[in-house]
């Protein structure tokens, strides 16, 4: 089994990143470098990971005018990242230029993804600012606008899974943060769902961050949820 988890390394330094790297196995998760532990150690960082047997997904979620994001997703693309994202919300010019940036690397291009609407956002948060849609009216519309233009998938609610498959077909990734295993903190995540029903919903990639990475034991962490998961 391909594990569908993408484990999210958010810590505040190096030593503690390694501390859980080095206690986690290649074969049950990729991992998820986000813009913290990317500002604090660059490129190189993700090289060492990459150097260990994990596949990265480099979540900088790029959201700019359409020649730097281009030239964003040239560099993540050189780096040799499995996948790479940036916002849906810049456009549809914007994604264009993002997925023309990386014709020249054919099957070595990484997936490229688009984030709808942030997990840790719902109705009251759109509304402040400015977007009278409900949080699946919105992530929906840039959806269709990502796929649109060519991009290999989305980031969304796993709540909005269901809907997103039928509407977008089985070969667009979909990918969930937001997930919470029943019992745990929902933490600053509002839109959220447990590993087993997102991926019953459909998710093709579950991203989970504290639940394993503040976990005393994290691979019986990622073991546990693995166990409670039914991959078609
Ligand atoms: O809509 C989004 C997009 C990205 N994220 C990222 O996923 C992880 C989630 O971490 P948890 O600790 O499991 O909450 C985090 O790195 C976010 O930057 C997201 O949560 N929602």
């Amino acid at each position: 089994m391909s594990s569908p988890i993408i484990v999210a390394v958010d810590f505040p330094n190096t030593k503690t990143a390694w501390n859980f790297i080095d206690r986690v196995d290649p074969k049950d998760c990729r991992l998820k470098i986000g813009k913290e532990l990317f500002t604090l150690a660059g490129p190189d960082f993700v090289r060492k990971i990459q150097s260990k047997g994990f596949e990265v997904f480099l979540d900088l979620k790029f959201h700019d005018i359409p020649n730097t994001v281009a030239k964003a997703v040239s560099a993540a693309a050189e780096l040799g990242v499995w996948m790479t994202n940036v916002h849906a919300s810049g456009g549809s010019r914007m994604m264009q230029a993002a997925k023309d940036a990386l014709y020249h690397f054919g099957k070595d291009a990484p997936l490229l993804i688009a984030v709808t609407v942030l997990t840790s956002m719902e109705q009251s948060d759109l509304q402040e600012i400015g977007i009278a849609a409900n949080p699946l009216e919105q992530a929906t519309r840039l959806a269709v606008l990502a796929k649109n233009c060519g991009l290999d998938g989305v980031v969304c609610s796993a709540k909005e899974v269901q809907s997103f498959k039928i509407r977008l077909g089985s070969q667009f990734k979909l990918v969930t943060p937001g997930i919470r295993p029943a019992g745990t903190s929902a933490n600053d995540q509002r839109r959220i769902m447990t590993p087993q029903r997102a991926i019953a919903a459909g998710s093709d990639y579950l991203v989970i961050g504290r639940p394993i990475t503040q976990s005393e034991d994290p691979q019986k962490a990622l073991n546990d949820i693995l166990a409670t998961l039914t991959i078609k």
